[in-house]
């Protein structure tokens, strides 16, 4: 390196240094605000009740108002992930959350829940999906993030059932592109993979990656990709599909990325808890509606959402639990059921149907 490299380096390092010091003042001066806020939300509590510290509405603020002023040179998404982290640890100083999610650790759930909620929370692996539903009813943790749809292969269906058998919020939501690699561990001989270990979603989203280049291998659904992940770690000859975190989790090496047959692949996730969030202005309701088996039910549970401009965004149908009913639809739009047009359609449509359960409104994904 040239003397001028040299010194020009030094200098920009030295400028480095001097905006690194503003930063960590800054960040300690918004901590200590963190501080103060928890403070005047304990003071102001009615007899008996709990503060509330964790604000989805507010955070989906802080998030988008950060992204309009940001003007480069790194990316908004890149800024509010930085950001995202900074008031995840303020929050922990606040409360440290306990997050439950589909597990075990390395899951795709639990790079959402880190999406979401950043890294300073506890993230507590369930074995199922209805563990985190009864782990998030029974207050053993703050809040339980499960998966609810997928864009090659549809609705889980077992979060969809389980939001019938609890009486659970749901808080915000989480979309995750979702890239699957091919692992394998060092004992395997990669001309010499004999299984190939996955979930049978992941294994159904490479399904024709999976037909052409490894035709006559035998697919092993697991109970879930991160379990595969560690399965193959310790056995001769076998590789799994999974994600970089299962990936980074049990140090194996990725034979090919990316074999996910469609490259838009991406799962949304939703956020349980027990906590109503107000509206943000960019928000969306997901209801649960039994319908009479008759002729023309789905027409006039529709026809409200139509005559008042609001937007569906995912209609599923589910088999209803209980005999009385015969099905049983779950429904998303946009818009707060505090907003006046969508009071009046849930309104209309309590008048016309067998029962109407809101399960949430919550603020539409930032990142
Ligand atoms: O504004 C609040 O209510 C806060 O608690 C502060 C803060 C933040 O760090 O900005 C932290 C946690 C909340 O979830 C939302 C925002």
């Amino acid at each position: 390196m040239s003397s001028t490299e040299e010194s020009q380096l030094k200098a920009l390092r030295k400028r480095i240094d001097s905006i690194d010091e503003k930063i960590l003042e800054l960040i300690s001066d918004r901590a200590r605000c963190a501080q103060e806020v928890a403070r005047v939300k304990m003071q102001s509590l009615p007899e008996g009740e709990s503060p509330v510290y964790y604000r989805p509405e507010r955070e989906a603020w802080v998030l988008n108002h950060i992204m309009e002023l940001n003007k480069g040179p790194l990316d908004n998404e890149e800024m509010a992930r930085l950001f995202r982290e900074i008031m995840s640890t303020c929050l922990a100083l606040e409360q440290p959350l306990k997050v439950a999610f589909l597990g075990p650790e390395g899951t795709f759930t639990q790079a959402a829940a880190l999406k979401h909620f950043g890294n300073a929370v506890i993230s507590v692996p369930m074995a199922a999906i209805d563990e985190v539903f009864r782990e998030v009813a029974a207050g053993a943790v703050n809040f339980g993030v499960v998966p609810v749809e997928n864009s090659t292969e549809g609705a889980i269906n077992h979060t969809l059932d389980s939001f019938m058998e609890h009486d659970l919020h749901i808080c915000g939501e989480v979309e995750l592109r979702i890239h699957h690699h091919l692992l394998v561990g060092e004992n395997t001989k990669t001309d010499r993979i004999t299984r190939i270990y996955s979930h049978a979603q992941s294994l159904a989203q490479c399904r024709k990656w999976l037909d052409s280049h490894y035709p006559n291998v035998e697919r092993v659904a697991v109970s879930s990709n991160a379990d595969a992940a560690k399965r193959i770690k310790g056995e001769w000859n076998s590789a799994a599909i999974a994600g970089d975190m299962a990936s980074d989790l049990y140090g194996l090496t990725k034979l090919h990325e990316k074999i996910e047959d469609r490259p838009d692949n991406s799962t949304r996730f939703l956020i349980i808890g027990n906590q109503e969030v107000p509206p943000t202005g960019e928000d969306k309701t997901s209801i649960i509606v039994s319908c009479r088996n008759k002729p023309g039910a789905l027409h006039d549970l529709l026809a409200p959402f139509h005559t008042n401009g609001i937007d569906l965004t995912r209609i599923e149908t589910r088999p209803s639990r209980s005999g009385v009913w015969s099905y049983v639809f779950f429904i998303d739009f946009r818009g707060h059921r505090h907003d006046p047009l969508i009071k009046d359609v849930l309104e209309r449509i309590n008048d016309s149907q067998v029962g109407v359960k809101v399960l949430g409104s919550y603020p539409k994904a930032v990142l």
